[in-house]
């Protein structure tokens, strides 16, 4: 890995301010050009190990199609692979929790893959009462994206209104999980993402 483990204190404070007021952030080049291809390195070299993501609980959970087409690797805490990815997401939690008392206890994350085609419909991250995901977290993998690739996440904000992000390398977006529903729209291309939750403990 060629980044510092650090994200820079103006960012973390940009990254609070922006949770403490709409609630939902995007930074652009959040990632290095560098780390952006080392960590979709990665991800291709695991490509055997990403299960289809499924929908709805234990029993319940099923792989939909029509309602998400992604796969995912989740990621362990212990990977050596992943030092740096980890620990910024630590910084990040750390800073969360001192700045806004959220009482965040832990970062799931995974890699996605969505195939050509694939979407993700209009969905809330969390989703029954006993969730414990807090705030959601995504960083985009994919070099050389162009708009005209497709995939943005459509987030839908308060008033009605919506706002499309194209998933280029390096972006990150940050966004309070209870607040905004959004969606994956369907690329022309392979969109390589890590998204993940940060949790409190469940009530
Ligand atoms: O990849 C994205 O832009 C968002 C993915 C997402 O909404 C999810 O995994 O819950
Ligand atoms: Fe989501």
């Amino acid at each position: 890995m060629t980044d510092s483990a650090l994200i820079a204190p103006e960012t973390l404070n940009q990254i609070c301010d922006a949770l403490a007021g709409p609630g939902w952030i995007v930074l652009p080049n959040f990632l290095s050009a560098a780390t952006v291809g080392e960590l979709h390195q990665l991800a291709q070299q695991r490509r055997d190990q990403f299960n289809r993501a499924g929908v709805g609980r234990e029993a319940g959970h099923q792989v939909r199609n029509d309602i998400r087409g992604d796969s995912v690797l989740w990621v362990e805490h212990d990977d050596a692979a992943m030092l740096n990815a980890n620990a910024r997401m630590a910084a990040l939690q750390q800073q969360l929790n001192r700045d806004l008392y959220l009482g965040l206890i832990e970062l799931e994350w995974h890699f996605a893959s969505y195939p050509a085609g694939a979407f993700y419909q209009r969905h809330l991250d969390q989703h029954r009462e006993q969730d414990t995901r807090v705030v959601t977290v995504v960083q985009y993998l994919n070099p050389s994206w162009e708009a005209s690739d497709g995939g943005q996440l459509r987030i839908y904000l308060d008033d009605a209104q919506s706002v499309d992000i194209t998933p280029y390398g390096g972006t990150l977006v940050v966004f309070m999980s209870n607040r905004f529903e959004h969606e994956v729209l369907p690329a022309t291309r392979e969109r390589v993402s890590l998204t993940g939750w940060y949790r409190r403990r469940s009530l």
